[in-house]
Order: C-alpha cells, then sequence, then structure tokens
C-alpha cells in the first residue's frame, strides 16, 4: 500500500502530464495536490479523473477573501470530491470560523462526507527578507504558531507550514492536528524558490502528517525512482 503521508503536487497546466505522471508513478502514489495553474487550466474534471483512479486529492486553491465569500467558495469546491481544501489563515480567526462552519453544514445537508479544512500560515517561499519588508515585527515562527493556534480554534482541522515549524505546532496544537508541510528537500536536490526546507525524513520526525512533494519527483529525470527514494526514506520515521 502506497504510504498517504506523501502528496504529490501536479504543477503542470496539461491534463496529458497528469496522466502521464499519474501513471508513471502508479501504485507508489495514493495521494496528489491540485493547484492554481492546473485547476485554472482545466478545472475540476482533474479532481473527478484522479478519484476515478482511486487518489486522494489535495485542492489546494488558497483563498483568501471575505468570509462570506470564501465559505461560498469552499462549498462550491466540495462537490467536487477533494479529501482536503484550504484557506489562507491571515485572512483571520473569524473568516476561519464561517468557513469551516459553513463548509461542514453544506456537506451535512448535501449527505457527502465533508472535506479536511486547512489553513496556510506562513508560505514556505518566505524568507528572513520577504518578511521584514512586509514590516512583520514578530518571527516567522512565531506567526506561524500564532497562526496555527488560531486555525485550531476556529474550528479546522490543520495547517499548511514549512517542516521547520513543524515541531512547535505539534506542541502548540496537539496529536490529532494535521500538519501538512511543504519545502521538503532530499538532501542535495536544487531548493528552487523554498526558502524555509528540510528533508523528508527531517520533516516527520518534526511531526508532520503530510509531505507535499513536487518538482523533486515531477522534474526528475525518473519521477517514479525518486518517488521511491523519497518513500523509502520516509519509511524511516513512522
Ligand atoms: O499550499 C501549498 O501546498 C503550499 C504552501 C506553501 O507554503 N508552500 C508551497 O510550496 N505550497 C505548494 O507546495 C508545492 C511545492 O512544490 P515543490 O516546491 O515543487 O516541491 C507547490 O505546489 C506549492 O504551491
Amino acid at each position: 500500500m502506497a504510504d498517504e503521508r506523501l502528496i504529490v503536487a501536479l504543477d503542470f497546466h496539461r491534463m496529458e502530464d497528469v496522466r502521464h505522471l499519474v501513471e508513471t508513478l502508479g501504485d507508489s502514489v495514493a495521494y496528489y495536490k491540485v493547484g492554481m495553474e492546473l485547476f485554472y487550466s482545466v478545472g475540476g474534471e482533474v479532481v473527478r479523473w484522479l478519484r476515478e483512479q482511486g487518489k486522494h486529492v489535495f485542492l489546494d486553491l488558497k483563498l483568501h477573501d471575505i468570509p462570506n465569500t470564501v465559505a461560498g467558495g469552499l462549498c462550491s469546491l466540495m462537490h467536487l470530491g477533494a479529501d482536503i481544501l484550504n484557506v489562507h489563515a491571515s485572512g483571520g480567526f473569524t473568516m476561519m470560523q464561517t468557513a469551516a462552519q459553513k463548509l461542514h453544514d453544506a456537506a451535512d445537508a448535501a449527505g457527502i462526507p465533508c472535506p479536511k479544512l486547512i489553513a496556510i500560515t506562513v508560505l514556505t517561499s518566505m524568507g528572513q527578507e520577504d518578511w521584514s519588508q512586509l514590516g512583520q515585527t514578530h518571527t516567522i515562527p512565531d506567526t506561524v504558531v500564532r497562526f496555527a493556534k488560531l486555525t485550531k480554534q476556529a474550528g479546522l482541522d490543520g495547517v499548511v507550514a514549512s517542516p521547520q515549524e513543524a515541531a512547535m505546532i505539534r506542541q502548540a496544537c496537539g496529536k490529532d492536528f494535521l500538519i501538512v508541510t511543504p519545502g521538503v528537500r532530499p538532501a542535495g536536490a536544487s531548493v528552487d524558490d523554498q526558502s524555509r526546507i528540510a528533508t523528508p525524513a527531517a520533516a516527520l520526525a518534526n511531526g508532520a502528517t503530510h509531505l507535499v512533494i513536487g518538482r523533486p519527483i515531477r522534474a526528475a529525470k525518473d519521477p517514479r525512482g525518486a518517488a521511491l527514494a523519497i518513500l523509502k526514506e520516509m519509511e524511516t520515521v513512522k
């Protein structure tokens, strides 16, 4: 059985590239992330297709708007059948609480399972320089933990954060909270535009429940070999 802690990011804009990668990875990968590049290009069809292949889907559209608009957007997306949806925690407590409540109510009314709802804390591409330019006075880790606690209080299921903050979030938010970490790079891999990174094993050891990995697999000469090597490293941390 595939390790469902690995979520492979499908940052493509063509459905044929998606089909090719999913077929290449085969049974080794059970969870995929559909982000804005793919969704804006092909729409909800890709979520339905992945579900038909028996895959889990994290639909990563990072909603950020006033409470009523975000809640409405999530309720529309709910019908596509993704397992996880997300919003930006910086939209605030009221936005997150309204979104979570309305999503649960809509799922109950439709008689379908409610997708997990998680919140982005501070993007993993954000380094100290970008952060200071925004005029932020607290450190990135302090802000991530503050956002994670607010996310939990608002009734969401977890957060997206960097693997470097996972241990602090686990301590602050308890054992059942989802901690989804992008910014994961095998030792020696290209960092690309990520900033706060860790290896797959370190991310899991820090308390991440899921690792989102894109280019280290998607852009590898042998994507299946790259995924298998990452899965082997992940096996060392149960
Ligand atoms: O929400 C996300 O998935 C996300 C949040 C974040 O803080 N950082 C981040 O990289 N991501 C996504 O995770 C994926 C990481 O891809 P790679 O950098 O190629 O491994 C991309 O699809 C990003 O959109």
